[in-house]
């Protein structure tokens, strides 16, 4: 009986704590933004994300727009500024509409979309709608066998006229590329003649060891070290201030456009962290290289105020060298 009390007032302690201070965790990092997975499903199957056969969630595990809105609301309320949806393909959700609705009604200062761009354009009046203005749009080449080879799929134009619609409509769009060694690694330049052209920015992002990604050799890997050198070459590269917690660190060229590098492998930036992720099936994870959760499905509100003081002290200093859950579940 004793014991119960105790973990009822320790619990009380710290659902106190951060009702006062907000997501700050032992070491100063400030939670600001969610990854919010809506699925787990894709319509491309790219070689470093997952296999031509994955297998999925079940579809009836999914949180529903009200569950999403109910825990986004709390966090909010806590300190979450910005939420970032994903997937898997977050454009495949059948509710899709539904959860931006009620993410904007439960008060998101600010909503953004990662995405592979192939079912963009009949969403971008309901985004525009919504103020959904910062797009992320994946992009690995721009030839149309290399982008085949690596995606699984034949949507190379669809993705390109995509990116034009959003761009030409007002969004503002970033694109990421993933850089492998021997597959798309000699198109540096034409990435970032074509993000030139669009006057956008564009990302290179170092292969992470990650799920899927873990069965491709060390062979494919290109640091972003290399990738400034090979460009260096071409562009006279300034570098840009960004926030401490930047994914990317940037530079500008001399002819205009920035250029990003995520380099979570050679250069974690785990100091300045101030991520958490909710997978589709409500999973709160404080770290992408962390197996271990907290599901919140089901939990009454104080449980769930337990339940995010309990993942505010699972993110690591420095995250390890590899894991072997997929990063199409967890919210890439
Ligand atoms: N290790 C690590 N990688 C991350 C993290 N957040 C994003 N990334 C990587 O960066 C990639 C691109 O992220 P985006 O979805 O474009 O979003 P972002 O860069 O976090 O967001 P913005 O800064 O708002 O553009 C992800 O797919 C991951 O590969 C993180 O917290 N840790
Ligand atoms: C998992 S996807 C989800 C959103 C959407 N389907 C897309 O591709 O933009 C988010 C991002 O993760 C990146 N990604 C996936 N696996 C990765 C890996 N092993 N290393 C680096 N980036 C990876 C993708 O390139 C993409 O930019
Ligand atoms: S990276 Fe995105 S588009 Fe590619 S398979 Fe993974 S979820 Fe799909
Ligand atoms: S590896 Fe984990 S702790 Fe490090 S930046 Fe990514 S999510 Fe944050």
């Amino acid at each position: 009986m004793l014991s119960l009390f105790s973990l009822e007032l320790a619990r009380m302690v710290a659902t106190t704590v951060i009702r006062t201070q907000g997501l700050l965790d032992s070491q100063g990092r400030q939670i600001r933004k969610l990854r919010l997975s809506i699925t787990d499903r894709c319509n491309l199957r790219c070689m470093y994300c997952m296999p031509v056969d994955a297998a999925f969630m079940p579809p009836q595990t999914y949180l529903t727009p009200t569950e999403y809105a109910t825990i986004v609301a709390e966090l909010v309320e806590l300190g979450i500024e910005s939420v970032r949806l994903t997937g898997g393909e977050p454009l495949l959700r059948a509710e899709f509409a539904e959860i931006v609705a009620a993410l904007v009604a439960a008060g998101v200062p600010q909503l953004s979309l990662t995405t592979n761009g192939i079912r963009l354009v009949p969403f971008l009046p309901l985004l525009a709608h919504y103020g959904v203005r910062r797009l992320n749009i994946s992009l690995d080449s721009l030839d149309p066998q290399t982008f085949a080879a690596i995606s699984h799929g034949h949507h190379l134009e669809t993705v390109k006229a995509a990116i034009a619609t959003a761009v030409d409509q007002g969004f503002q769009v970033k694109l990421n590329m993933v850089v492998m060694a021997g597959v798309n690694d000699h198109e540096l330049v034409s990435m970032v003649e074509y993000a030139k052209g669009l006057g956008i920015e564009v990302r290179f992002l170092e292969l992470m060891r990650i799920g899927y990604a873990c069965h491709l050799g060390s062979d494919r890997f290109v640091s972003a070290a290399t990738m400034i050198e090979r460009l260096r070459q071409h562009y006279d590269l300034r570098p840009v201030m960004r926030p401490l917690d930047s994914t990317s660190f940037n530079f500008e060229t001399a002819c205009g456009g920035q250029i990003g590098f995520i380099a979570s492998e050679s250069q974690p930036f785990c100091g300045h962290c101030s991520r958490w992720r909710l997978s589709a099936d409500g999973v709160l994870r404080a770290c992408l290289f962390k197996e271990a959760g907290v599901s919140l499905r089901g939990l009454s509100q104080r449980e769930r105020y337990a339940a995010y003081e309990q993942v505010l002290g699972m993110k690591p200093s420095l995250r390890g060298a590899e894991v072997h859950h997929a990063m199409h579940q967890i919210g890439g």
